[in-house]
Parts: C-alpha cells; sequence; structure tokens
C-alpha cells in the first residue's frame, strides 16, 4: 500500500514469557497468542509491520539445556541455538498472528524468515561479555556458576543474576531483500533474537559466531533500511523511567535525544536492558529527524501509537 504507514515492532525476549511459573512452551505461547492481538488489531487499522523478537531467555535454555546433556548429545553452537530460538518463536507468533488476523477477517500471510546478521569479527564487544541471556539466578548461584562453569554473570536491572555473553553490533541483514520483496504482501517475523550472529570472511562464506545481538539494535537497522515511519520497541513496562524502581520514579511520557543523552551520562538506564532500547530509539530518530520511537508494554501498543500512552522519542 503506497500511503500506509510503515512500522517496525521489537517484542522483548523476557516479555515474551510469563513472569509466573516455569518457561515452558506453553507458558510463552499463552503470551505471544495476548500479543499478537493487540498486533493483528495494530494491523487492521492500516500500519504494514515486521515484527522483530527477542530470545534471551529463550537461547540461554536452548544452550543450557545442551551443556547439561553434553555427555549424551554434541552441544550445538551459539549460533545455531540462535537459529532454533528463531524457529520456535517465530513458529508461535506465527500462529498467534495469524489466529488473531483470522478473527478479524484480514487475510494477509504471516512468515518467519531465519535471518542472519553479519557482525564485525573485531568488534570489542567479543571481548566484553554483556548481553544477558537464559534464567534469573540469585547472587550465591551466580557466584558458583562463575567458579564451576566460567560464565560471565551480571546483575540485571534489580531484577536478579544472569549469564552474559558478547553481543556485538548488528552491521547488515543477509536476508534485507528478502524482507522487502515481501513487506506489501506479508508479515514478516524477522531478525529473530536480533538475526543469528554471523562474519563474512575474505570469500565471502558466512560463518556463525558465539554472541547474541540485541534485538533491538536489530530492529533499528531493519527500520531504517525499510524505511519505516515509526520503531516501536515493546517491553514489559509502560514508559520508561528516570529513577527507577526508587521512590523518586518518574515515567517520561517523550524525551528528546538531548533529554535522553542527559539521561544516559546520569546512568539512568540499565545497560543490557533499557540501555539499549533508549540508544537503538536514539539512533532511529538521529537518522530520521522528522520520524518517532516509541518504548511501551506489549498490551499498551496501540494505546502508544495513537500517542496516549508510553514513552515518545523524538529528534527535538
Ligand atoms: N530506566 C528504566 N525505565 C524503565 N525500565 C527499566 C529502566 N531500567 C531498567 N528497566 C528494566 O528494563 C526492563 C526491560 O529490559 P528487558 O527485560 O531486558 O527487555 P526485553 O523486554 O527486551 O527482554 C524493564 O522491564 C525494566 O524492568
Ligand atoms: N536478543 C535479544 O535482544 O534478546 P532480549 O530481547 O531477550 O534481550
Amino acid at each position: 500500500m503506497e500511503n500506509a504507514t510503515k512500522l517496525v515492532i521489537a517484542l522483548g525476549g523476557n516479555a515474551l514469557q510469563s513472569g509466573k511459573g516455569p518457561a515452558t512452551a506453553e507458558a510463552q505461547l499463552q503470551v505471544v497468542k495476548k500479543t499478537c492481538e493487540h498486533i493483528a488489531e495494530i494491523s487492521c487499522r492500516g500500519y504494514e509491520i515486521a515484527v522483530v523478537h527477542g530470545n534471551g531467555p529463550q537461547v540461554g535454555r536452548i544452550l543450557q539445556a545442551y551443556e547439561t546433556a553434553k555427555e549424551v548429545t554434541p552441544v550445538m553452537p551459539f549460533d545455531v541455538c540462535g537459529a532454533m530460538s528463531q524457529g520456535y518463536i517465530g513458529y508461535h507468533i506465527q500462529q498467534g498472528l495469524k489466529y488473531a488476523l483470522n478473527l478479524r477477517n484480514k487475510n494477509i500471510p504471516v512468515v518467519t524468515l531465519a535471518t542472519q546478521m553479519i557482525v564485525d569479527e573485531a568488534d570489542p564487544a567479543f571481548q566484553k561479555p554483556s548481553k544477558p541471556i537464559g534464567q534469573f539466578y540469585s547472587e550465591e548461584e551466580a557466584k558458583n556458576l562463575e567458579k564451576e562453569k566460567g560464565y560471565v554473570m551480571k546483575e540485571d536491572a534489580g531484577r536478579g543474576w544472569r549469564r552474559v555473553v558478547p553481543s556485538p553490533l548488528p552491521k547488515k541483514i543477509v536476508e534485507i531483500d528478502a524482507v522487502k520483496k515481501l513487506w506489501d504482501s506479508t508479515v514478516v517475523i524477522t531478525c529473530g533474537g536480533g538475526g543469528i550472529p554471523v562474519i563474512e570472511n575474505d570469500t565471502g562464506l558466512l560463518e556463525g559466531v558465539a554472541a547474541v545481538i540485541d534485538k533491538d539494535f536489530a530492529a533499528e537497522l531493519l527500520a531504517e533500511q525499510v524505511k519505516a515511519d515509526c520503531l516501536m520497541i515493546l517491553t514489559e513496562v509502560e514508559k520508561v523511567a528516570i529513577n527507577f524502581n526508587t521512590p523518586r520514579q518518574e515515567n517520561l511520557s517523550q524525551m528528546t535525544l538531548e533529554d535522553a543523552s542527559k539521561y544516559i551520562e546520569e546512568g539512568q538506564f540499565a545497560p543490557g536492558s533499557m540501555l539499549p532500547k533508549v540508544q537503538a530509539a536514539m539512533k532511529f530518530v538521529r537518522a530520521n529527524p522528522s520520524k518517532k520511537a516509541i518504548i511501551t508494554s506489549l498490551d499498551k501498543s496501540l494505546e502508544a501509537l495513537e500517542g496516549k500512552t508510553g514513552t515518545i522519542i523524538t529528534f527535538a
């Protein structure tokens, strides 16, 4: 459609799971189904959508399963675990979204594209693990895992301790031409988990690497490449806050690039969780000064697009 508003939606890996009970596939599917009701509603309002999703909790659990079962089956490398997470999360979104679209009599195909993302082999992130994956642990459990398994563990935004792994910046979406070709006719689920991290060797061959790319940065790159009108990052909180989790918490409805830079200098946004979302939003509006980025919760996505809630990030 010529005049449709193009929207890239990024769904958080944590936000795709139910906070209560064990992180089963069934529990994730229930959350995904609810999320898809909102995405379908947005699609019915005339937006053209691509969906990017996180995979931190999921890829961490896949890795953990292989490491636990290493006596009986070969451990799959990180990139393959990332591809697996793209597959099963995309499959859940396909199921939920197709059903929600059908209920609304909107007959549009939904597909998941296994998507590779080229990263720079020399990215300093490979020497400095920062991306939280897998489940949350107590501090004591985390210290034991550091000793026993050699994991790097970090506290994650006041929620507990998690394993952290390298997270290089996304440089090039290998399958971008396919995304562009599909855009007009199809809801594409792409760059899942930030994309499968690959490096390109001298002969042009792609090789998977051990990393988990931040899906917010991947969604931003996608939004630039497809010339999206808006980048919407959906997570567990309705608004970005300053003094988060303190009695002085203040939720923000709007943030300019200048405000955001000041808050980052003050250390207001937790690295590995809210910081990359704000940085991705900033990058998008810096490249597209007339456009906007939104950070909000899954259930408030439509209201946020209508300007009623969420944190809207603008150039000025
Ligand atoms: N300044 C902040 N404002 C709001 N939330 C914050 C802030 N700093 C950290 N957070 C936390 O970051 C979380 C989002 O990060 P995360 O759970 O890693 O994202 P994702 O949904 O992509 O998995 C929020 O749910 C909140 O708990
Ligand atoms: N890959 C990624 O960014 O995952 P999360 O959204 O779970 O952090």
